[in-house]
């Protein structure tokens, strides 16, 4: 008898066996079709060993109905989905998913068909048919996503290519991608850059794993180092991940890339069409994919024969995935390189404390570049204290700021300011009864728009119009903006300086790939003088022309209590700071700030990370604090507010009493209303050595709650509202 247990993608279900029947051979890691019910399901085959279940009777078993088309998931990516499930205390379907994340690829053949305007006009146009006409101009993609960018229903668009207005292209989906050459245009290197080169090189041979924390200061070539890396992975017929924290950077990254080795890496996000997201899976897959480029998810790809991993930027917060599998793409990349056996290169110029404690540990190989590259110097560093530098009433730049950039503006080079808001106002206020905009779905203030002439909430996306009067007393032109967002700077540099070409860089202006090329492009060939921007314009950028960087308000970050404020505050500003001086002039960064005496600003002052680092370690060592101590989080949410408040006091209640486990709360979250749920927290804190997966799971399997209840487990949190 031949039976298999598989892994099915119904997080609710355990793994279940089934029977092999005849014409059909499967080996773990095989990808499946097996009835479930009524119902067909995809699975994994697994190794029964590994995966505890009831044992059903050989009599009772279905029959597996197919294998899919596609190699099976290689074992070191099942090993790595176990340890994520595991650590994450995530479901091991959940998790699986992750890694077979284009359904189209899993299906047999090569083809989609897309679809695109055939540039035939008929007679008879409905108004939807005149939306889509206008909105898919220059689109080729399929039914589903064509409807998705117009925003119109999938029989319109069948309605439009039966009337001859749309025609089908079917996409071959396993077109080759052109090969890189690892030798298109090496760069030659600095001796210490050559060095570090070097250890990158002998580890990709070695084909061993090897983590890497390559700490180089802004601009010190830390992108041309791991080149070197490729490179050898390339000449050793390995794939390369390249990790990301946001796409806004692939841009740059695509562009520099192919200057090296001749032709553009494949790329893995949220945004890529199926047809793309298929191609590169199944690339990958059959090894074919050299470089893949890409955001976290990208993590989880089936890699055929991986060589080395790098995550650039490694201290960013966004490789934190704070819903679904709550996991972190830096921490999940080190245990993917351990199960493929290779090296993995984190490289930043701020490194994460838990990467800098590692590399102490002797865990991690701490490379440096102290430097930057050809001679170009760090830039100078001044404090505007605003207390005695203050800016005009409603105005948000002080005058040595203000007399910065008009120096810039005269000698012709650009500026870069920084204020990580998006939008004009974070509140709006009624002048008369006091009546303040709130997010019905959560517990946010919306935050004024005035481009777009919208208010939105940034955690729902709720939005409504700007109202002409006030929505609770009726007054009209009574609303008052409350504080600055980067529009409202932009605004005040366009009243400081009114012949400055004045550039806004948000998630809401840098919509697309082509809006951030279109960007770079002009601030590469000087058509732009200031940039205002958010957290987006901190890293990758290099200007040379940019001389000038005035950090609005260093203290935002630092509100709020976050356990990271001061690290991530340090990390932002000198992240922005290493933009300025990038060519031959030197550059000059002013940060105003209202607390010139906080040790995170004096340490950003000084320039001296090493002390800032040390004060910070100590501080959270006293805490029992990351990376010292452990934390965990337990989110109950539920759109019943008393719902999520009993199920909380019923965890909260079964709570296990240890002696090393401190456990806080349920409470209220800061953030109590989210999406229209309410939501309830406890904090877990323990020692390092306290296996704190195995107590929540303990803890929590046993509990039962009603339908309309989430509960969430996040370990290691970084996002404590
Ligand atoms: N050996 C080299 N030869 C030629 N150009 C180089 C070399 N090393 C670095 N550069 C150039 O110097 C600039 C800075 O290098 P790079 O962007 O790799 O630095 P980085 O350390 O990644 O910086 P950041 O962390 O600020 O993004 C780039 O324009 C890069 O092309
Ligand atoms: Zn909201």
């Amino acid at each position: 008898m031949n039976r298999v247990r598989c892994l099915v993608f119904n997080s609710a279900l355990g793994p279940l066996d089934y029977r092999v029947p005849a014409g059909i051979t499967v080996e773990p890691g095989s990808v499946v079709l097996a009835p479930l019910g009524p119902r067909q399901i995809i699975g994994v085959v697994w190794e029964a060993e590994r995966l505890p279940g009831t044992e059903v009777p050989d009599a009772k078993l279905r029959p597996l109905l197919q294998v899919l088309p596609v190699p099976p998931l290689p074992a070191p990516l099942r090993r790595l989905i176990e340890w994520t499930a595991d650590y994450y205390v995530a479901p091991l379907a959940a998790v699986t998913r992750m890694a077979l994340s284009s359904t189209a690829a899993l299906q047999g053949g090569s083809t989609v068909t897309e679809y695109r305007l055939t540039g035939k006009e008929t007679a008879r146009l409905t108004p939807q048919r005149l939306i889509a006409l206008d909105l898919l101009h220059d689109q080729q993609a399929t039914i589903r996503e064509l409807s998705e960018i117009a925003g119109v229903s999938d029989a319109v668009l069948r309605g439009m290519v039966n009337a001859g207005l749309l025609e089908p292209v079917v996409v071959d989906s396993d077109r080759p991608y052109p090969p890189a050459d690892p030798n298109f245009a090496a760069p030659d290197l600095s001796d210490l850059q050559a060095d570090v080169a070097a250890k990158f090189v002998s580890a990709v041979k070695a084909h061993a794993f090897r983590p890497f924390l390559l700490d180089g200061v802004t601009g010190s070539g830390k992108t041309e180092t791991y080149f070197e890396a490729i490179a050898a992975a390339l000449e050793a017929g390995g794939q390369v991940l390249v990790l990301l924290p946001e796409i806004a950077l692939t841009e740059t990254f695509l562009k520099r890339f192919e200057a090296r080795f001749g032709v553009a890496p494949v790329t893995w996000h949220s945004s890529l069409k199926s047809s793309e997201r298929r191609r590169a899976w199944r690339a990958v897959a059959n090894g074919t994919a050299q470089v893949v480029v890409g955001a976290r998810s990208a993590l989880f790809l089936p890699f055929a024969k991986l060589g080395l991993i790098v995550v650039d930027e490694a201290h960013e917060i966004s490789f934190k995935q704070d819903d679904g599998v709550r996991y972190n793409a830096r921490d999940v990349a080190v245990m993917r390189a351990h199960f493929e056996k290779v090296p993995v290169i984190l490289a930043s110029a701020t490194p994460a404390l838990e990467s800098l404690q590692m590399a102490e540990a002797g865990r991690y190989e701490r490379v440096v570049l102290p430097a930057r590259f050809g001679g170009a110097t760090m830039p100078d560093i001044q404090i505007v204290d605003l207390r005695v530098e203050q800016p005009e009433r409603n105005h948000w730049i002080a005058p040595p700021l203000v007399k910065a950039l008009k120096d810039r503006l005269d000698k012709g080079e650009q500026s870069l300011l920084f204020l990580n808001r998006r939008g004009y106002a974070p509140l709006t206020l009624c002048r008369t009864c006091g009546y303040r905009f709130q997010c019905p779905n959560c517990s946010a203030w919306l935050v004024e728009h005035r481009l777009s002439r919208r208010l939105a909430c940034h955690h729902c996306g709720h939005e409504v119009p700007t109202p002409d009067a006030c929505p609770e007393c009726s007054e009209p032109d009574c609303l008052v903006a409350c504080g600055p967002g980067v529009e409202r700077i932009a605004d005040e540099v366009a009243e400081i300086l009114p012949e400055a070409r004045v550039a806004l860089v948000t998630s809401d202006t840098l919509t697309s790939p082509a809006k951030a090329a279109e960007f770079v492009e002009m601030a590469s060939n000087k058509a732009i003088d200031v940039i205002v921007g958010t957290q987006l314009v901190t890293k990758g950028y290099h200007f040379p022309e940019l001389t000038l960087v005035g950090v609005i308000d260093a203290d935002m970050g630092l509100e709020g209590g976050d356990l990271r404020a001061a690290e991530r505050t340090y990390q932002q500003v000198a992240q922005v700071a290493g933009r300025a001086g990038r060519g031959e002039k030197p550059g000059e960064v002013l940060i105003q700030t209202r607390h010139p005496e906080a040790p995170v600003i004096e340490a950003l002052a000084s320039g001296d990370r090493d002390a800032f680092y040390a004060a910070e370690a100590e501080a959270r060592r006293d805490a029992g604090a990351p990376p010292f101590g452990r934390w965990a989080a337990i989110i109950v949410s539920s759109e019943d507010e008393a719902e999520a408040r009993d199920a909380a006091r019923g965890i909260g209640g079964s709570a296990p009493r240890l002696d090393d486990v401190l456990i806080l709360g349920p409470a209220p979250a800061p953030l109590s209303l989210l999406r229209g749920r309410y939501r309830y927290r406890l904090l877990i804190n323990a020692r390092r050595s306290t296996e704190l997966q195995r107590v929540i799971r303990e803890w929590l399997d046993p509990l039962r709650f009603p339908p309309g209840v989430r509960v969430a487990v996040d370990i290691d949190p970084y996002s404590f509202v």
